[in-house]
C-alpha cells in the first residue's frame, strides 16, 4: 500500500527520459517502474499521462528578509511562490533579515520563524563578514549549508563586505570547519569609481548604471577570489555570473584543480540592458544585465556544461524601493523578484528555444545543487529512496504571466506579460501535495534544515 502513486508520467532522471509510475510511502520515493505499479493501491492516485515529472527544485539563492524585514518579503509568501514555480526546498541568504546570519544566535531566530511557515524545505547560509569569523564554526556545527560573502557593499547597513584580509582568513577557518565560501564577485574598487565619475556627470540612467559595473569588475574579483581559493584550499561557489567571460576564468580555474563552481540566474539568460531601460527598476539587479549577445554566450555555456547551478536569486523590495526617481538608476533597489519563474524560463527559453535537454535543467536546477551542497542523493533526484520532492509539468501549455498568478508579497516581476511554455501543474514536498492546479493545498511546514 503505497501513500501516492503517480502513474504514466515521463520521469526525468539524470541522463535520460523514462516512461513510468512513481509510488510513494512515508515521504519517500520507494518504487520507479515502468510496470510493477500496475496493480498496486494507494491512498491517491494521481494520473500523469502527458506529464514531465522532474526532481523538485532546489533553488540555492533567495532572500527572505525573515525575520526583520517582512514588510519586503516573508517565508509563508516567499515560500509559497516557490512552490507554484515547482521548487521545493531553498536556501535562505543570510542577508536583508535582521538580524543577519551572522552568529548562531541569529540562526535561530531565523529558524524559529521560518518554522510552521513554509511549505517547502528551507535551509540556511550563514554569512561572512569582517565582525564574525569567530562564529564560523558554531554556525557550520548547526547546520548552515555554507557561508556567503560580498565582496563589494551589499547594500545592506548590517552586513559589510569584506575586506581582503576578512576573505583570506575566513576562507582558511571555512576550509578547516570543511564548508564552502559563496561569493558575491564584483570589485568595489571599479564599482565605487566608476559611480563617482558617472555621478558627478549626472549621468545616472541605465546603461550608465550598468556601465559602471562592467563585467571586468566581476572578472577581477573572480581572479582574486580564485588566488585565495588556491591559498587556503577553501571551496568557493561563485553566485550570480552575469557573463560567459566569468565564467570562463572559472573553468580555467576548475581545469587547473580549483575547487569551485558557479551560478547564473534567469535573468542573465532572459533579459538585457534594454529591458532595464524599458521596465525600470523592476529589473535592476547587481551584477547588472548584459546585452544581447552576452545573453546569447551564456546559454552557449550553459549548454556547453561550464556552469553548474542555476538558482533566482530571488531579492525583493518594497515597490516604492524599486522606483526610478528622477531617472537615476543608481539610487533603486538592486534585486529581481523571480522566485516562481525559474523553470518557466528555462522550459521556455533553454527547451523550447535552445533544444536543452530536460535531463540538463534537471541537473542545473537540482542534482548539482543537491550534490554541491551535501544533499544528493537524498535530495536533487527521481531514485528509490531519496525524498519524495517531486515537480509535474505540462511541457507544452502556454500561458502569460499575471500579476495576480504571483505569490510573494510585492506582485512584481520583469516577466509580467510574457508567454511562457510549460506549465507547473504540481508540486510535491516530502510526498505531499503542496500545489496543484494554481492552489497551495498544504500549510504545514516541511522541513527547517
Ligand atoms: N542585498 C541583496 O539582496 N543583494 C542582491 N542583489 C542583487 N543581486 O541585485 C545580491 O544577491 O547581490
Ligand atoms: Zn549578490
Ligand atoms: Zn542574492
Amino acid at each position: 500500500m503505497y501513500d501516492l502513486i503517480i502513474r504514466n508520467g515521463s520521469i526525468v532522471l539524470p541522463d535520460s527520459v523514462v516512461k513510468g509510475d512513481i509510488g510513494i510511502v512515508d515521504g519517500k520515493l520507494q518504487t520507479i517502474s515502468a510496470d510493477a505499479l500496475r496493480d498496486a493501491e494507494a491512498e491517491r492516485i494521481i494520473d500523469a499521462a502527458g506529464r514531465h515529472i522532474f526532481p523538485g527544485l532546489i533553488d540555492s539563492h533567495v532572500h527572505f528578509n525573515e525575520p526583520g524585514r517582512t514588510e519586503w518579503e516573508g517565508v509563508y509568501t516567499g515560500s509559497r511562490s516557490l512552490a507554484a514555480g515547482g521548487v521545493t526546498s531553498y536556501f535562505d541568504m543570510p542577508l536583508n533579515s535582521t538580524p543577519p546570519t551572522i552568529n548562531k544566535e541569529n540562526l535561530d531566530l531565523k529558524k524559529a520563524c521560518t518554522e510552521g511557515k513554509s511549505v517547502v524545505n528551507a535551509f540556511f547560509w550563514g554569512g561572512l563578514v569582517p565582525e564574525n569569523i569567530e562564529h564560523i564554526q558554531e554556525l557550520h556545527e548547526n547546520g548552515v549549508i555554507g557561508f556567503k560573502a560580498f565582496m563589494s557593499p551589499s547594500g545592506i547597513a548590517d552586513f559589510n563586505h569584506v575586506d581582503d584580509v576578512t576573505i583570506f582568513k575566513g576562507m582558511a577557518e571555512i576550509a578547516a570547519v570543511g564548508s564552502l565560501l559563496a561569493v558575491h564577485a564584483e570589485s568595489t574598487v571599479i564599482c565605487d569609481q566608476l559611480a563617482q565619475e558617472k555621478q558627478k556627470q549626472n549621468w545616472t540612467s541605465a546603461r550608465d548604471f550598468v556601465e559602471s559595473r562592467p563585467i571586468i569588475s566581476e572578472i577581477e574579483a573572480v581572479r582574486r577570489i580564485i588566488s585565495y581559493a588556491e591559498a587556503t584550499g577553501c571551496k568557493v561557489h561563485v553566485v550570480h555570473a552575469s557573463s560567459r567571460k566569468v565564467v570562463q576564468v572559472i573553468q580555467e580555474a576548475k581545469e587547473r584543480g580549483v575547487d569551485i563552481t558557479v551560478e547564473t540566474c534567469p535573468h542573465y539568460l532572459s533579459l538585457t540592458v534594454s529591458d532595464l531601460e524599458e521596465q525600470g527598476g523592476v529589473a535592476k539587479c547587481c551584477p547588472p544585465l548584459r546585452d544581447e549577445q552576452e545573453v546569447e554566450d551564456l546559454w552557449a555555456s550553459l549548454q556547453n556544461g561550464e556552469i553548474d547551478v542555476i538558482a533566482s536569486d530571488h531579492s525583493p523590495a518594497p515597490p516604492a524601493m524599486k522606483e526610478v526617481q528622477n531617472g537615476d538608476f543608481f539610487r533603486a533597489w538592486g534585486g529581481i523578484s523571480g522566485a516562481q519563474s525559474t523553470l518557466n524560463i528555462l522550459l521556455t527559453e533553454g527547451h523550447h528555444e535552445r533544444q536543452m535537454p530536460l535531463e540538463q535543467i534537471a541537473r542545473l536546477t537540482a542534482a548539482n545543487p543537491a550534490k554541491l551542497f551535501g544533499l544528493y542523493p537524498r535530495k536533487g533526484i527521481i531514485a528509490a529512496g531519496s525524498d519524495a520532492d517531486l515537480t509535474i509539468v505540462n511541457l507544452n501549455e502556454s500561458f502569460t504571466l499575471k500579476r495576480e498568478d504571483l505569490l510573494y508579497r510585492h506582485q512584481q516581476s520583469p516577466y509580467i506579460g510574457r508567454t511562457f511554455t510549460g506549465a507547473v501543474k504540481m508540486t510535491i514536498v516530502n510526498g505531499r501535495v503542496v500545489y496543484e492546479d494554481g492552489t497551495i493545498t498544504a500549510d504545514r511546514q516541511i522541513e527547517v534544515g
